[in-house]
């Protein structure tokens, strides 16, 4: 098994920094995109989702059903704090992870990235019919609504934003590997970096927004 498939239930404790967390709405490609990155960095890869039904030994649509979605945000939360203690690795987060307060503030001064899409495209992607359960019902006209109310956290999170539409999944994961400066460049909105894509100020660790408001 490659590193990049041990995607593991039990991230070790204490304190860590992942190399790269992929944050964007469901369908636009996080877990593709973060595994295919991690393949190619030879980094190990932990995905949210994935750690939250190994544990729970239940599938997310499972869990919305018999505990409800306040459960799983306690799960996920969980999850998603074990993840961020690993050091060195790629994660995936679930697509509405950030908007749980404590998660967002955990997610302070981590390097964290937008992958962006339309509608058009992550329907394209996700059929809008398989088990989501967020998308059981109406799911275009949620898909819409959920990311218009979610676009706002998911850039004042990110230090880095990609747009994926109209883009197949190397495209992505090259330009992913550019921001991390894995293409031979300087990493984007480094020190001496050419290619800033979030503005200092706006970055989630730039000094005066350490009060946690989001
Ligand atoms: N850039 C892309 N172009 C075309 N298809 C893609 C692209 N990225 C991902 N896909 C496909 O879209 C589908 C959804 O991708 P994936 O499961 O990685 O999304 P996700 O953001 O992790 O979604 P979720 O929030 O539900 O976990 C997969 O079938 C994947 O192969
Ligand atoms: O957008 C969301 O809120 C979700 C996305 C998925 O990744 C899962 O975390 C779950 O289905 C909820
Ligand atoms: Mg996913």
């Amino acid at each position: 098994m490659s590193r990049a498939e041990d995607v593991s239930a039990t991230a070790p404790d204490g304190p860590g920094r992942p190399r790269l967390v992929v944050i964007g709405p469901p369908g636009v490609g996080k877990s593709t995109v973060a595994r295919e990155v991690a393949r190619r960095l030879d980094l190990a890869l932990h995905d949210s989702d994935t750690i939250v039904e190994e544990r729970a030994g239940r599938s997310i649509g499972d869990i919305f059903l018999e505990d409800g979605e306040a459960a799983f945000r306690e799960l996920e939360q969980d999850a998603v704090r074990a993840a961020l203690t690993t050091t060195g690795s790629v994660v995936a987060l679930g697509g509405g992870a950030p908007m749980t307060a404590a998660v967002a503030e955990a997610l302070q001064g981590h390097d964290v990235l937008f992958l962006d899409v339309g509608i058009a495209d992550a329907a394209k992607r996700i059929g809008l019919n398989r088990s989501r359960p967020l998308l059981a019902v109406n799911p275009r006209a949620t898909w819409v609504a959920t990311m218009e109310e979610r676009r706002p956290t998911y850039e004042r999170l990110a230090r880095w934003q990609v747009d994926t539409a109209g883009r197949g999944v190397d495209e992505v994961v090259a330009e992913v590997l550019a921001v991390l400066g894995e293409d031979g460049t300087q990493p984007h909105g480094e020190p001496g970096g050419s290619r800033p894509d979030v503005p200092d100020a706006d970055r989630p660790d730039a000094p005066g927004d350490q009060d946690g408001s989001r």
